[in-house]
């Protein structure tokens, strides 16, 4: 709605309102009780949306098609189909610059082996963790074997259910009720075959073979080895077999007190709590719950840097040496990291192992931004929304910024969103430009707020003296502000050393900007300037308790001059 007088107007004849029409005052006074108050949001719905499905453009949806990554993601495939033939695939590890598709290919991979080791029952199990968020040995051990823990319960009620139906099968055949003809009575109990094979067949292989034999399908009972009776046929003619027939049970006994030892088992497993335990207790658990099934398992663990710097190396060499004392399952892990050397702080025999398969995702440039773009907008907007433009504008932007997907993606759908706050009908190329100033000033309020509070004494005392007017700005100007500063909120005062270091970590962070320049004989310096909005960055560092106790900050100004 383009007239702002009509703001919160609506036309409400349709509803039938023939006393006093429509009114623009929502005041409680003004409606009768029943009345529904209507219409503030009905004209901001009625607007012609940019979008058809913003979520598309969200971080957290996971497409469909990954265009530029196909080498990439055959690679891994190429390593973890092992896992489909029952074999350990070699560990991954996966390396490249944030925003270039990783997380997105290995969860698009693991998603395709789960479902393909479904289609072929191959039992396969993939979990992911994210390190930025589970960053200790415990935690990543306590969350993995809740995990599996729950698996385990979840297929062991699978194997009683069927168990039971078993039972039930046996119940209605020796009461003289014959099975269905179609074979609906048939029953599906390949992994209650496996299980109870367990003990007599030592590899996965055979388990698989075996299990193979009863297809869920299937029509009857057609090879009766075991109790040597002709099969019940499709049609029906033939006499029904014993439903035991083809299961390793022959009583009903043996069921019962193979659903007996199930719950058991079920009942041993203790969920590990997230804090308390001994690390090793945690382990041990997560081990055992591993081990329950024959399988393999896929650990992904993503942001491993993280990790490792948190906490070292001890997870990974944990994880690692484990498919050496695993009896059924197997286990391989793929790490996911943006830093090319995190890898130096490992131990040898870590490195070596975790690192036995490497595959690099590069940048995309801007042509490879625009394909990523093109695909999603045609789901995310309505026919039109886009002029010509806006595309090859996010992909070249985010193509500067390390060719970060994440950021074209962003770019776009804020494009987008500011677009729909002025009610405007397309995007065009305005909108991109303020979309990239506004998700800088969100950057830099988020690295601001974030500082530690010695370096926001130190943006702060580069601040005032910007705002005062100094320009070229040499560190001991910085210091004897930040001294004031500190001394005001009582801080402790760091040295001029210091002080140096975190002028260069904001720099580093993009937040100011500090050269060296020659002064000739009087030796070199640093000149240093704000890099970001004045205003903005220091409200942020007011809103920070200890600062905003600071409230006469001219005299400090004045400091620089005196001193
Ligand atoms: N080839 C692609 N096609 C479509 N979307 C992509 C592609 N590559 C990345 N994306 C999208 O870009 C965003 C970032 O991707 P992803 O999270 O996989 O990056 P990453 O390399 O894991 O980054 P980080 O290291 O920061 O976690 C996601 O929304 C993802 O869907």
């Amino acid at each position: 709605m383009s007239d702002d007088d009509t703001e919160f107007t609506g036309s409400n004849d349709v509803e039938g309102d023939d006393t006093h029409g429509f009114s623009t005052d929502f005041g409680d006074t003004e409606l009768g009780d029943d009345e529904p108050k209507q219409g503030l949001f009905d004209d901001l719905l009625s607007g012609e949306p940019i979008f058809e499905n913003k979520e598309v453009l969200r971080p957290s949806y996971t497409p469909h098609e990954l265009p530029h990554r196909s080498d990439q993601i055959n690679k891994m495939a190429t390593i973890l189909v092992a896992a489909l033939r029952g074999e350990t695939p070699s560990n991954i590890l996966i390396y490249g610059k944030t925003g270039t598709g990783k997380t997105a290919s290995a969860k698009f991979v693991s998603k395709e082996l789960e479902s393909t080791s479904q289609k072929y029952s191959v039992p396969c199990d993939v979990e992911y963790i994210n390190c930025e968020v589970t960053d200790t040995q415990y935690r990543v051990l306590a969350q993995l074997a809740n995990k599996f823990i729950e698996k385990n319960k979840e297929r062991i009620d699978e194997r009683i259910d069927s168990l039971e139906d078993l039972l039930e099968a046996v119940e209605e055949y020796e009461d003289g009720a014959a099975p269905s003809a179609d074979g609906s009575e048939h029953f599906d109990y390949p992994d209650e075959f496996a299980d109870a094979s367990e003990s007599d067949v030592s590899t996965g292989d055979d388990n698989r073979d075996t299990s193979s034999e009863f297809p869920v399908e299937t029509e009857g009972y057609s090879d009766g080895d075991t109790a040597g009776e002709s099969g019940a046929t499709a049609d029906g003619d033939a006499e029904p077999s014993h439903p035991l027939a083809s299961t390793p049970f022959d009583s009903v006994t043996e069921i019962e007190d193979r659903i007996d030892s199930l719950e058991e088992d079920k009942d041993s497993f203790e969920d590990v709590p997230m804090t308390g335990w001994p690390t090793d207790r945690v382990y041990n658990v997560f081990f055992d719950a591993v081990d329950y099934d024959e399988r393999v398992v896929v650990i992904m663990l993503d942001e491993i840097d993280k990790l490792v710097e948190k906490s070292g190396d001890d997870t990974l060499y944990n994880l690692s040496r484990m498919n050496s004392e695993l009896e059924n399952s197997r286990v391989s892990i793929i790490g996911i990291s943006n830093d090319l050397k995190f890898t130096d702080f490992l131990d040898p025999r870590v490195k070596s192992s975790l690192g036995e398969e490497e595959i690099v995702f590069p940048p995309y440039d801007a042509n490879q931004l625009r394909d990523i773009l093109e695909h999603r907008s045609d789901v995310a907007f309505k026919d039109g929304a886009l002029s010509e433009d806006v595309i090859p504008l996010c992909a070249a932007f985010a193509a500067q910024e390390h060719g970060d997907a994440r950021r074209a993606l962003d770019l776009l759908r804020t494009a987008g969103e500011l677009a729909e706050r002025s009610q405007a009908e397309t995007i065009v190329e305005e909108h991109v430009r303020q979309a990239q100033d506004k998700i800088e000033l969100d950057r830099v309020v988020e690295v601001v707020r974030t500082l530690p509070t010695q370096s926001k004494l130190v943006l702060f005392a580069i601040i005032l003296l910007e705002k005062n007017g100094v320009h070229s700005i040499n560190t001991g100007e910085v210091f004897n502000i930040y001294k004031r500063l500190c001394e005001e909120i009582d801080a402790d005062v760091l040295t001029q050393r210091r002080v140096t270091d975190l002028i260069s970590e904001l720099d580093m962070l993009g937040i100011v900007n500090a050269v060296v320049v020659s002064k000739g004989r009087y030796g070199r310096t640093k000149e240093i300037s704000l890099s970001v909005p004045l205003e903005e960055t220091e409200a942020v560092l007011l809103s920070d308790s200890r600062l905003s106790d600071i409230d006469d900050i001219q005299p400090f100004v004045q400091a620089r001059f005196e001193n």
